[in-house]
């Protein structure tokens, strides 16, 4: 079982004007190997979000922390902003085959902004904000999460074949 956290970045949805379908569907997504042990939805600020991050992988350190929404182009879309300030290491990989994978869907994929990368021993992965976006990037992301976690969490060192 992984440990993970959720955290949605939605002004609408942290004043209770919009429900939040994108978390629903990355609990749905990462299926029964994933416990997701918080989940909290905050708005579009970008010193809240470095606090929220801060706190979650320093006091909660779960595997993976995934986020949703925030990635664009609009003046308070500042997650991957945030996520930047407080990786100690990028991981490029992640978003370039979130981003690869989901321009196979859609030519509006090359407009996130998202990032990833390494806080401690937590994988922070940001997704878009809609359903759509989540259930394509988990799709592209997944295969390859569980042997990231595995070796991030020190349970495996060798990448073998496969
Ligand atoms: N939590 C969510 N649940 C369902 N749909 C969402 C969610 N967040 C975003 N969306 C959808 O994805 C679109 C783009 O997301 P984005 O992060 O840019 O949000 P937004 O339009 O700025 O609104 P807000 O941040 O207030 O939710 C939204 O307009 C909405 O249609
Ligand atoms: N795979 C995939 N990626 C996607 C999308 C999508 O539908 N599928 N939506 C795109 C759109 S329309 C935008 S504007 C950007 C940023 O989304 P965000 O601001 O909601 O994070 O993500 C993009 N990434």
């Amino acid at each position: 079982m992984y440990k993970t956290a959720i955290l949605i970045m939605s002004d609408k949805g942290a004043r209770g004007e919009r429900q939040d379908l994108s978390g629903k569907q990355i609990k749905e997504s990462l299926g029964p190997s994933y416990s997701v042990e918080y989940y909290k939805i905050i708005p579009d600020e970008k010193d809240q979000i470095m606090a929220e991050m801060r706190y979650i992988c320093d006091q909660l350190s779960p595997a993976l922390l995934l986020t949703s929404g925030g990635t664009g182009f609009s003046s308070r879309d500042v997650t991957p902003d945030a996520t930047r300030e407080v990786i100690e290491k990028v991981v490029p990989g992640i978003p370039e085959a979130i981003r690869y994978y989901g321009l196979q869907q859609t030519p509006k994929a090359m407009l996130s902004r998202a990032v990833a990368g390494i806080r401690g021993k937590t994988l922070i992965i940001n997704l878009p904000g809609s359903v759509r976006g989540v259930r394509e990037s988990l799709a592209a992301a997944l295969p390859a999460l569980d042997h990231a976690l595995d070796i991030l969490q020190g349970m495996a060192s060798e990448c073998g074949q496969g």
